[in-house]
């Protein structure tokens, strides 16, 4: 499931990337008619035209390439952002300096601000004040060049005040997109909390039930589509030894930091690939993909020793804690309930065996 950006695949996340090339390619679009039609209109002369166009798609291949063949990847901000808008700047300028009516250069001028909203996916208001001082730059050097090479196209006193206004629309723009890039990342936090919150275990970080029994889910699926033994599914249902006594001596936050160290230490034991989550209160689910039944109990007593010979420092004196386990392997056609069911009463034998003992 998909719950926000940082969820992504590095796949989808570049897809993301055309897409919003795609919507700056429309912007430049717009901006394109605009020449188009005041190239109609006699406003401007068609080499500058034919050299903007070249310009502009450059520009877009360069960047098209650079996520196509994952060379973005490499940099800070693979989505390029800043780099986009500061670029996309001399194009726009380039032509208006040789748009021959004021009036026509202003029109283009408005079409700039649009390139600066973009930078609200990913820039912060420094970010954002950066690209103002960029296209601001940009405008004040198109007006030192016309007043240097076109001076009767200027009219100083006037552009003065276009300066002041434009960069009032900046910086408001720069202000409300810094704004919305705030709350798209606070929201993407709560949505990675949200995430934790509903597949974690808020006190020992493992996978809860309801993530378990998804894998699970998943796993019996797999499982029912093999024949080959050594391809079992199994699981091994955990439960620590007497930990009624534990709290009722030492204290709930004594058990507490118990069950997060004997997390620590099923994470440290078990294979890549196997699965381990915390079913509720002081029982835990190890689920072992394509192993034997066997070899789940050989796994199960590796875990039980491991527990056994750790010194808790939960105890005072770092004393020693056991767990007792179920094994049982998925039978095809069973559901997964029916499988912990089994494991439970094997869990159930080693409790009645003694504890510190595994069942399968
Ligand atoms: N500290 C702490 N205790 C918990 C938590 N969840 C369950 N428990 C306690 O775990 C204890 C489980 O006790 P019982 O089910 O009687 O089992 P036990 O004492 O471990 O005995 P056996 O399972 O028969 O070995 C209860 O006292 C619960 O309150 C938890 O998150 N933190």
């Amino acid at each position: 499931m998909v719950i926000n950006e940082e969820t992504y695949t590095v796949d989808q996340a570049q897809s993301l990337r055309l897409k919003r090339m795609v919507w700056g390619v429309g912007v430049q679009a717009c901006t394109m008619l605009i020449v188009g039609a005041l190239y109609g209109m006699g406003m401007v002369p068609g080499l500058p035209v034919m050299i903007y166009l070249g310009m502009i798609a450059a520009l877009d291949l360069v960047f098209f390439a650079l996520v196509k063949t994952g060379v973005n990847l490499r940099f800070e901000d693979p989505s390029m952002t800043a780099r986009q808008i500061t670029l996309s700047v001399f194009p726009v300028i380039y032509i208006m300096f040789h748009v021959v009516e004021p009036q026509a250069r202003m029109v283009l001028l408005l079409m700039g601000t649009s390139s600066l909203l973009f930078g609200m996916f990913r820039l912060g208001r420094c970010g954002m004040l950066l690209m103002v001082g960029c296209i601001l730059g940009g405008y004040l050097g198109l007006l030192v060049a016309l007043s240097l090479w076109a001076p009767e196209r200027v009219n100083l006193l006037l552009e003065a005040v276009v300066v002041f206004a434009y960069t009032c629309v900046l910086v408001i723009n720069a202000y409300l997109g810094s704004v919305v890039a705030s709350m798209r990342r606070r929201l993407k936090t709560q949505n990675r909390e949200l995430a934790e919150l509903a597949t974690l275990d808020p006190l020992t970080r493992l996978p809860n039930r309801r993530s378990l029994m998804a894998q699970l889910t998943r796993e019996s699926a797999r499982t029912e589509r093999r024949t080959d033994e050594q391809d079992a599914l199994c699981v091994s249902m955990l439960d620590v030894d007497n930990f009624k006594e534990v709290n009722d001596t030492w204290g709930h936050e004594a058990g507490d930091r118990i069950l997060c160290e004997i997390a620590d230490a099923l994470r440290g034991v078990v294979r890549e690939g196997d699965f381990v989550g915390r079913f509720g209160g002081e029982e835990f689910v190890i689920i072992l993909p394509e192993t034997s039944l066997d070899d789940a109990c050989a796994m199960a007593t590796r875990i039980r020793d491991t527990v056994a010979a750790r010194h808790f420092s939960g105890l005072p004196g770092g004393g020693q804690v056991t767990v007792s386990q179920g094994v049982a392997d998925h039978r095809i056609g069973e559901c997964i309930e029916d499988t912990l069911r089994r494991a439970d009463d094997r869990l159930y034998q080693a409790k009645d065996g003694g504890r510190n003992l595994v069942a399968c």
